[in-house]
Formats: structure tokens, C-alpha cells, sequence
């Protein structure tokens, strides 16, 4: 196979001899050489094209010999492409200049007259950092890409009542301290709104957000996951791989469901947080971390504390600041503006003519005990604006009313007797009935994440 040639050189010397001999060996290792004898037409000709290597002399008048023009015209192209990488070409071998090329931005630089082998192995050696650089901005720019688009679907906080003008205010108040929070709130109340909101109002917002699930990561790869590790360190650790703490070196780590990690796995983060370092499992070099912290959880931490069940001493290094969520039931006030955010939403998305609830529509939301939150309100919005033929969106459009009728039916039971697990029990088998035990299906329709209800079937052994 024929290999292909790659990289685009430009090589600037006022000595035509040594500019053609130089592109004639070149073009045989290189795509494309371009040779230029007059440094004045430079910024020229990087406006017109760009080049992965410029190979410069560093001077150009006759009998000057400082190098001084060499770095007027390497700080000239450094000004145009900050990311330029410019290979002097210098008549002395010494130190001296070696340190002031490179101090001065140059990459590296190639002894007059060369060896032809000496050139090629410094452009080549060039080239490979060109190419490192082009990886990373790419990946940086794909990054950035991603982050926004998962963004996009979390920036709209809905929240007009005094409930969640609190929160807005208390977003604003610890946004840029970098302070670790605690958010609070059950299932749905969004929690992880919040969390994205205070990294994008922080000082770190131009960095990652790397959420971890907690209640999803098994006991066996809580450290893994976390803290990274190195090949071979288990049986399937094929390669090197950094945990979410270093991925979110410099930005924002948001551990949601942290209420539910074992109190070994509580020690294991703890250490951690206290020292700021982590290690890979399987290796003995520890990592220094820098790090925003937030951490979410539906749990009753105050109560786990006095059984128990979460150590005291972890709360104290997440919860500098804490916010509570209050349950959509408790702050009705602002179903209204949620119910017309998600109609206006979905109806454009699923090209719909949808322009509101009826009375009697609201009048049910605002009743209903919404168990799933917001996120059960958005569902039950997008399943309405689906399914509606009609233009003002009716209370037998919504799930919960025949859900709630459909319960009365449910053998008579007397509600009198149960309690929250209780009822959480009986809605569970009633949406796994209704999509044939499909997790994913089930899962949306109650308003949780599908890590949710697995833990809530093994809880309750469903
Ligand atoms: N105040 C709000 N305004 C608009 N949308 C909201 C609001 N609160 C929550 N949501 C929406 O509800 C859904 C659930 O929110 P989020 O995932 O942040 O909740 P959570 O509390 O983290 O849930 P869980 O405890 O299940 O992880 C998301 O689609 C989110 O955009």
C-alpha cells in the first residue's frame, strides 16, 4: 500500500539555492512545500493559506547576523496563528539559542547547513504536534458542542411562586463561591436543573459537567467509576481509564442520588473530598483534583444520619450550602407556567396546534399529588399533546385521571390504611402491568429515571 503523504510546509530563507534544494528533498516526504525568499510577504501568505509546519530563517539582510530579524518575523506570525508551529533555521548550535528560540514561541530549531536526516526527523517530530494540537482543539470544540446541546434541554427553570423565587435567589448567592452544595428534593423536583444551573452561573462554566448517577453504580465499581484505574488492575480493566473526578478536572462533579452509597463506598468518597487527590485502582500515584462539588439526593440524609445510615462527617463536606427543592403538590402556584411551557414545547416539537389547558384541566393538575414531580407533569403533557385531537388540552386527556379512577376500582382500597410505600407499591405494579413489565415505559409514565425504579423494585422485592 501506498502511503500517503501528509503535512503542508513553508520554508522562508532569503538563500534561493538552499529554498530549492530544500523543497526538492521535501516533496518526498511531505504533501505540499512552498518556499518564499522575502519575509515581508509572510502575513500574505498565511492569510491565503495555512501550513502545518513554517520553517523560518532567522536572518534575512546580508551580513546581519543577530537573529533579531528571525524573531521580529516569528513574533509577526505568532500574532497572526497563536497556534503556528515555526521551526528556526539558526547558523550557531549553542544553548543560548536554543533557550531563546524556544522562550520566544518557536517549536524548535535546525542547525545551518543541515543533515538531511536531522530535518526530516524535527519536521517530523513537529508535525506530530501539530497534529496533537489539531486533536485537541477538536475534541474541545466537540466537547463544547455536546455539553450545549445536553444543556439546551435544562436551561428553561420554570418557577414563579415564592418557593422557587428562593432558590433562583439562593442559585444566585452561591453560583460563583465555589462552595460544595447540596441539593435536596424528591424524585423529579430537578434537582439536576439546579445543579446545571449553578455550574453555568459559575466561574467554572467554561469547563465540564460530569454528572455520576450514584444509585446506579454497582458496590464492585463504585472506586472504578469514580477514581479511574489502570490496565489490569481487575479483570476487566483492559485499559487505562480516568474516573469521573479527574474527567472533572477544573469543572463541576455532580453527584446526584448520593443518598444511596454504602457506608464503606461513604469512607471511600470522604477520603477523597478530605485530602483532594484521588488514586486509580490498581496503581499508587495520587492525583490531585480541583473540583466543584454538588450533590443531589431524595433521601432523608438528616434521618440516615441519626440511624446510621450516613456518616456525619461526609454531610458536613457536601452541604456548605444546601437548597431544597419543595415538591410540585406544595407549590401549585406554578403549575399554571409549567402546564404552558410544556404544551408550547411538545406542541412544536410534534407540530401540533396546541394552545392550552382548559379550566377543568388545570383545576385537575392542581388537585393531583404529582408523585413524579415535574418530570411527571412534562410526561403527562407530551403523552396529552400526542394523543389530543383537540386544540385546548382536556382533563381526559391526562393519564392520571383514569389512573386515579382506575384506582378507586383497585378493590376498594381504603387509603385510610396505607401509607407512601404502600401506594408507591401499587402504582409500580400498575405501570408495569400496563406496559408489560417494560422498564423503560414503565419508568417514564411514574415520572422516574430508570435507575429509580430499579431500585425501587428491589426495595419493595417486586
Ligand atoms: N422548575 C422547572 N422548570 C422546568 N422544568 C423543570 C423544572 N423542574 C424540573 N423540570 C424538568 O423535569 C425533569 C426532571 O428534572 P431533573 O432531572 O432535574 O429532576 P431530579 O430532581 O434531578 O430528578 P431525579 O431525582 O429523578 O434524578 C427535567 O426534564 C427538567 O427539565
Amino acid at each position: 500500500m501506498i502511503e500517503q503523504k501528509t503535512g503542508t510546509i513553508l520554508i522562508i530563507d532569503d538563500n534561493l539555492d538552499l529554498l530549492n534544494a530544500a523543497k526538492i528533498f521535501l516533496k518526498r516526504h511531505f504533501k505540499r512545500v512552498d518556499i518564499e525568499s522575502n519575509p515581508n510577504l509572510i502575513p500574505t501568505l498565511l492569510q491565503n493559506d495555512s501550513y502545518d509546519i513554517i520553517l523560518l530563517d532567522m536572518n534575512f539582510t546580508r551580513d546581519v547576523s543577530t537573529g533579531q530579524e528571525g524573531f521580529h518575523w516569528l513574533n509577526k506570525i505568532l500574532e497572526i496563528d497563536p497556534s503556528a508551529i515555526v521551526v528556526l533555521i539558526t547558523a550557531y548550535g549553542d544553548v543560548n539559542t536554543a533557550v531563546k528560540v524556544i522562550k520566544q514561541g518557536a517549536t524548535d530549531f535546525v542547525l545551518k547547513p543541515w543533515e538531511n536526516d536531522k530535518l526530516l526527523a524535527t519536521l517530523n517530530a513537529a508535525l506530530k504536534l501539530k497534529d496533537a494540537g489539531n486533536k485537541v482543539s477538536q475534541l474541545q470544540s466537540q466537547q463544547k458542542t455536546l455539553s450545549a446541546d445536553i444543556d439546551r434541554k435544562f436551561r428553561d427553570i420554570i418557577g414563579k411562586g415564592p418557593a422557587m423565587q428562593q432558590v433562583f435567589d439562593a442559585i444566585k448567592r452561591v453560583s460563583r463561591t465555589d462552595a460544595n452544595v447540596l441539593i435536596t428534593g424528591e424524585n423529579g423536583t430537578g434537582k439536576e436543573l439546579i445543579a446545571r444551573a449553578i455550574h453555568r452561573n459559575s466561574l467554572r462554566d467554561d469547563q465540564v459537567f460530569v454528572t455520576v448517577d450514584l444509585g446506579a453504580v454497582t458496590d464492585s465499581l463504585f472506586e472504578s467509576e469514580l477514581f479511574g484505574h489502570k490496565k489490569g488492575a481487575f479483570t476487566d480493566a483492559k485499559e487505562d481509564r480516568a474516573g469521573r473526578f479527574e474527567v472533572a478536572q477544573n469543572g463541576t462533579l455532580f453527584l446526584d442520588e448520593i443518598g444511596n452509597i454504602s457506608l464503606p463506598q461513604q469512607a471511600k468518597l470522604l477520603t477523597a473530598l478530605q485530602n483532594r487527590k484521588i488514586t486509580r485502582v490498581g496503581s499508587n500515584k495520587a492525583i490531585d483534583i480541583d473540583i466543584r462539588l454538588i450533590s443531589a439526593t431524595n433521601m432523608p440524609i438528616q434521618e440516615m444520619i441519626q440511624t446510621g445510615k450516613f456518616r456525619q462527617d461526609l454531610l458536613y463536606r457536601i452541604n456548605t450550602i444546601e437548597i431544597q427543592l419543595p415538591p410540585l403538590r406544595e407549590r401549585t402556584e406554578d403549575i399554571p407556567y409549567l402546564a404552558d411551557h410544556y404544551i408550547n414545547f411538545y406542541s412544536k416539537k410534534y407540530n401540533k396546534e396546541i394552545y392550552k389547558l382548559s379550566d377543568a384541566a388545570l383545576a385537575r393538575m392542581c388537585k393531583y399529588e404529582w408523585p413524579g414531580n415535574v418530570r411527571e407533569l412534562q410526561h403527562s403533557i407530551e403523552r396529552a399533546v400526542i394523543m389530543s385531537s383537540h386544540s385546548v388540552l382536556q382533563p381526559e386527556d391526562f393519564f392520571f385521571q383514569s389512573a386515579q379512577s382506575e384506582n378507586k376500582k383497585d378493590g376498594g382500597l381504603n387509603l385510610d390504611h396505607l401509607n407512601i410505600e404502600d401506594v408507591e407499591k401499587i402504582l409500580i405494579r400498575k405501570a408495569l402491568d400496563k406496559n408489560y413489565g417494560n422498564i423503560t415505559q414503565a419508568a417514564q409514565e411514574l415520572g422516574l429515571t430508570r435507575s429509580s425504579l430499579y431500585r425501587r423494585l428491589e426495595k419493595y422485592g417486586l
